[in-house]
């Protein structure tokens, strides 16, 4: 299911924080959005997930203008700040999240068991959430997620406080949700995950400074790292588009 979000703009209070943001992302790929702290990119997903509406422009999933009710069983969303039942085992919030998606009782012992299998938690089925460590908390929100089969999937700085062991395979089960045919929008202000992308959309200061594949991005910049795209975006006169 492409995405393609067409000359949007968002302000809060009279601020623009994101500035005529062009983009499509195909289906089937894993594309990071990637910038500093305050870039936009949290917004940017809150406008795709349609959780708010942008002021200008148009998003769209294939044919289908978004916000719209109808596309919600079709979204994973992963937020910053996991939203977690403490009290609860890990299965138990897995058969919370499934009862609000309306997944059929039996469809979703099964499937419960296949997502607790792709974020390694099978053997931590019964603890009580409070008991887990951060980065099962993550690889549960990440579990929570993917629950109805999403066509698309958001994921908000998924391995922000992840160390990066956990990181690598918190990225490889991202690789494995790709291939059954997800589409992926990872945000991150970490320049090295970029390269388990597919592609890439820089933002920065609310603009979109590069969009590309990330092959193509890093033949641009003369050291390999994507640090140097936005170094050149800050010193242009109006933090400028380098296109
Ligand atoms: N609901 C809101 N009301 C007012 N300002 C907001 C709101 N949401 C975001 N902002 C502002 O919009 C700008 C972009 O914020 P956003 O959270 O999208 O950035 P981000 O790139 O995701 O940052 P981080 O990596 O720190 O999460 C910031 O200046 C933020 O203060």
């Amino acid at each position: 299911m492409d995405i393609q979000v067409s000359h949007v703009s968002k302000s809060f209070n009279q601020k623009q924080v994101i500035k005529d943001i062009t983009l499509t992302i195909p289906t089937g790929e894993i594309c990071c959005l990637l910038g500093p702290s305050g870039s936009g990119k949290t917004t940017l997903i809150r406008l795709m997930i349609g959780a708010i509406t942008a002021d200008e422009g148009t998003i769209q999933f294939e044919d289908v203008q978004m916000p719209n009710m109808s596309m919600l069983k079709k979204i994973g969303f992963m937020p910053q700040n996991d939203a977690l039942y403490d009290d609860l085992s890990g299965e138990a919030n897995l058969y919370f999240f499934g009862g609000l998606y309306g997944i059929d009782k039996r469809e979703l012992k099964n499937r419960i068991n296949e997502v607790l299998a792709i974020v390694d938690l099978t053997d931590h089925r019964k603890k009580l959430v409070k008991h887990f460590s951060g980065g099962m908390k993550k690889r549960l929100s990440l579990a929570a997620s993917i629950l109805h089969s999403p066509k698309i999937l958001f994921l908000d700085e998924p391995t922000v406080g992840i160390d990066p062991v956990l990181r690598r395979t918190i990225w490889a089960q991202f690789e494995v949700i790709k291939n059954s045919g997800t589409t992926i929008i990872v945000s991150t202000h970490v320049m090295d995950e970029v390269t388990e992308c597919d592609k890439a959309a820089l933002i920065y200061n609310g603009s979109l400074i590069e969009y590309d594949t990330v092959t193509n991005l890093l033949d641009k910049t003369e050291n390999g790292r994507v640090e140097e795209l936005f170094f050149i975006a800050s010193s242009e006169p109006k933090g400028g588009v380098v296109r």
